[in-house]
């Protein structure tokens, strides 16, 4: 939206009776419907729209106030983006949730009942696609110009539903309702070419310039979102771009012969590449239609930054002064190939000076230290594919191994170990080396994984470039994740700050150090929990049927299904529990909740197994009546961020018991903390920064570290060993392995078994001592309530680094370098 003469003849209202009568005639006008005959839809479009209206205003001010000073622009390129739920955040972030309470209530419907509607779009896994979500929260917050850049997929993430325990799949239908938050921007819709083949160019004869005529064209069409900042007037936006068949691609011929399927052939193949998210989480798909996906957002992002970029500048020279570019992982690396085409092909830039732009455009953020998450394309399928990039590929790899080559001279190996090609029978394009070597900063995701990175993983290039090499750890957004989430505690941190100043300003949270030793200040931060985990009992036995104690210890495991993430660890503590109470039923337990929420990719068996088996160890413990009376495991189906904005002021105990050295940072730990749960967990990730901040004593750490681990697996590790050596682990194995879980059918979960005893390669067993050691200290400090709320507060308190305003902070000083553009009221 450039420069707007012509404003709308009525500006939204700031009273409570403008809005009511924006509401009315907006159900009138749009929905073509009155108050008497509205349905739950009308309802909620209605309402969306009123305060949507009320950031368009904000957003036509972003708008003028970022075309005025020309700034630089950072773009964040992204294959997921988990937005979560928009209603009440566009309520609080509008400040209009006071006038609407009350209209509601005039108008006899009740917020609640319309929040139905409000489907959260799940267009992300995990972790990195929340993160995204968080930094353009941050980045609206601290006014720093930026669109966000994504794919507006069909079909989410799959929804989870359990038979018989399995996890079943049903597709994620999120705009069934439609979505009103979104805008379609059809002038900016782009042309994205696949397969095809190259020839010289005859303006470039014999230079590297070359022309691509593609096989297949489909359009993408854009849709954009709204990003408003919390406390300040800028709103940028995100752009979702999903794909279109282009305009003749319905075969009328072959349906008129009756051949219906054939005659939309293209359309379907065309609109499939937005259909649905890959719903892999630190796994790589490696399907022809994932690569698809993932040039169709380079491709259209990379044309509408530079129609942007146009918009106020002219020639390159300035391009990389104007754009940043942040790739979120490697998703979206074929960015840098397709801004080499752009320039040498489309616009006839030189080589090296578009290489020049190309590499002070891009910035790189890797979150994984799991080698089957590095994503590596057959060279095969990109030559077929994208017949082009694979040639601006082979050129920059040209071009940096002689870089190599010049800086270790008569090494032969540096060359094969650095190269893009990855050589063998299949010879494998490496995105992460392509990403390294077309940007100027990479960053990890926390301190330890930035650290293994530079040491393992990508240590050639941190050798050869460690100016190229940053850090900048996690972090979430304390609008949704405090003042949403938990709107108790952030009244109470707010009576005790004297102000919400706390929401833009985390760090203030230290203010509350000095309440932990209120006994006062105790017993409400305790009400408040306790407030918490009855609405909690109330959803989970909605959703599962099964009562929970509210005065229970709440034992959180919320994350996605995988091996590293060990909630087959978690599993052996539950059945530990079960065989000592077993065991002296009289003696006297600390009564215990453990939930599980997640989903486990469709495709990995190991995980949906042992979900089964936590669903059937749930079955048993919570219908034994002496199990019970101590202990309850509850798994709610489709966790999600709705359910995470609920299950997390409820938590108690914060579980973080991955393997050391393999969850890059986890995000779930900080929100986790900031609701002043404790945590229990390894030197892995951010929860290492986790435990520096809060203080070791209000941390229960266990297990190897990642040298540790790094050693055992060298020095040859035996599960098998730690069976042997353990009756508590060995009855609990067997306890699986005896069928009790399956109704005596010992083959149930014989797989689980088997892979715990002669795989386990995230060594699970290795740690379960110390981890079983540890929750028995947790208990004992459980049963101290004073000191365990005095350890949640300050919990709470010396969190306030885990802001993602602090995370942007920090990627707008160290790699971005860019400043804020204030918007006028
Ligand atoms: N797949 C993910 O969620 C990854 O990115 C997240 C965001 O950086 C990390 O917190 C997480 O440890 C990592 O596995």
């Amino acid at each position: 939206m450039t420069e707007a003469r012509h404003r709308p003849r009525r500006t939204v209202g700031d009273s409570l009776e403008d809005f009511e009568r924006d509401l009315i005639s907006n159900l009138y006008y749009q929905r073509g419907t009155t108050i008497e005959s509205a349905s739950g839809p009308d309802g909620y479009h209605t309402l969306a729209v009123t305060v949507r209206d009320r950031l368009v205003d904000r957003y036509a001010r972003t708008a003028a106030a970022h075309y005025a000073a020309n700034p630089r622009f950072v773009y964040y390129l992204s294959a997921e983006y988990l937005l979560g739920r928009q209603l009440r955040q566009n309520l609080l972030y509008t400040d209009t949730e006071r006038w609407v309470r009350p209209i509601a209530e005039d108008l006899g419907v009740s917020l609640e009942a319309l929040e139905v509607y409000d489907v959260e779009p799940g267009l992300g896994n995990g972790g990195l696609g929340r993160l995204a979500a968080c930094l353009l929260d941050s980045l609206a917050t601290l006014d720093i110009p930026a669109v966000g850049y994504g794919i507006r997929y069909e079909f989410g993430i799959f929804k989870q539903t359990f038979r018989d325990g399995r996890q079943v799949e049903r597709p994620d239908d999120w705009t069934f309702y439609g979505n009103p938050w979104e805008f379609p921007a059809p002038d900016d819709r782009q042309l994205v070419g696949f397969y095809g083949a190259t020839q010289p160019d005859p303006r470039d004869p014999g230079g590297l310039r070359r022309v691509w005529v593609p096989g297949e064209t489909v359009r993408g069409e854009p849709r954009h979102m709204l990003v408003p900042g919390y406390g300040t007037q800028t709103v940028n936006i995100i752009r979702l771009w999903q794909a279109r068949a282009s305009r003749e691609s319905f075969d009328l011929a072959r349906f008129g012969v009756g051949q219906y399927v054939e005659a939309v052939d293209d359309i379907v193949r065309a609109e499939n590449i937005s259909k649905v998210l890959y719903p892999d989480d630190s796994t790589e798909p490696g399907r022809e239609l994932r690569l698809k996906q993932q040039y169709f957002l380079v491709a259209c992002s990379l044309r509408d930054i530079i129609r942007r970029y146009r918009l106020r500048n002219s020639g390159w020279e300035h391009f990389a002064d104007k754009v940043v570019i942040q790739l979120n992982d490697t998703h979206p690396v074929m960015a840098v190939t397709e801004l080499m085409r752009l320039l040498v092909d489309e616009h006839g830039v030189g080589w090296d000076e578009a290489w020049d732009i190309t590499r002070r455009t891009f910035n790189y953020t890797c979150h994984t230290l799991l080698p089957e998450a590095l994503e590596t394309w057959p060279v095969r399928l990109l030559e077929r594919l994208l017949p082009r990039h694979m040639e601006i590929i082979y050129a920059i790899n040209h071009f940096f191994l002689e870089e190599v080559r010049a800086a270790y001279p008569g090494d032969t190996d540096m060359p094969r170990r650095m190269s893009i090609i990855q050589e063998g029978d299949e010879r494998r394009v490496r995105m992460a080396h392509l990403a390294v070597i077309g940007s100027t900063a990479v960053n990890g995701v926390a301190e330890l994984q930035t650290k293994l990175l530079a040491e393992t993983t990508l240590h050639d290039f941190a050798v050869l470039w460690p100016e190229r090499f940053h850090n900048v750890t996690n972090g979430v957004t304390p609008r949704r994740f405090l003042r949403m989430a938990n709107p108790r505690l952030s009244e109470l941190i707010t009576g005790a700050l004297g102000d919400e100043g706390w929401l833009t300003d985390l760090e203030r949270l230290h203010g509350l150090g000095t309440h932990a030793d209120d006994p006062d200040f105790r017993a409400a931060w305790r009400a408040v929990k306790r407030q918490n985990k009855g609405d909690l009992a109330a959803a989970v036995e909605r959703a599962t049927g099964v009562l929970i104690d509210p005065d229970a210890l709440a034992d959180v495991m919320i994350k996605r299904f995988h091996e590293y993430k060990r909630q087959q660890l978690k599993l052996l503590h539950v059945i530990t529990m079960m065989n000592r109470i077993r065991a002296d039923p009289q003696a006297t337990y600390v009564p215990r909740t453990v939930l599980f929420g997640g989903k486990a990719a469709p495709g990995y068996l190991a995980m949906k197994q042992l979900i089964e088996l936590v669903n059937a160890v749930a079955g048993v413990v919570n219908t034994d009546p002496v199990l019970a009376r101590h202990l309850r495991v509850v798994f709610p189906p489709d966790y999600n961020v709705t359910k995470a904005q609920f299950v997390i002021p409820a938590a108690d105990l914060s579980e973080q018991i991955s393997l050391a050295g393999k969850e890059a940072s986890g995000t779930g730990n900080m929100k986790l903390a900031l609701n002043g749960a404790l945590t229990i967990g390894t030197l892995d990730g951010a929860n290492i920064e986790i435990r520096d901040r809060v203080g070791a004593d209000n941390f229960f750490l266990f297990g190897m570290d990642a040298q540790a681990a790094a050693d055992l697996r060298r020095s040859g590790y035996s599960p098998r060993a730690y069976y042997e050596a353990d009756f508590e682990l060995r009855l609990a194995v067997d306890t699986i392995a005896s069928g009790a879980f399956a109704k005596g059918d010992r083959d149930a979960f014989a797989p689980v078994v088997d892979a715990m005893l002669h795989r386990d390669e995230y060594m699970a067993l290795a740690d379960y001592r110390a981890y079983v050691d540890c929750q028995d200290t947790v208990e004992q400090a459980w049963l101290d309530t004073e000191r365990w709320t005095r350890m949640s507060i300050l919990n709470t308190a010396r969190c306030g680094f885990f802001s993602s305003d602090r995370t942007v902070r920090e990627y707008c000083e160290r790699i971005w370098k860019v400043d804020p553009v204030r918007v006028n009221p």
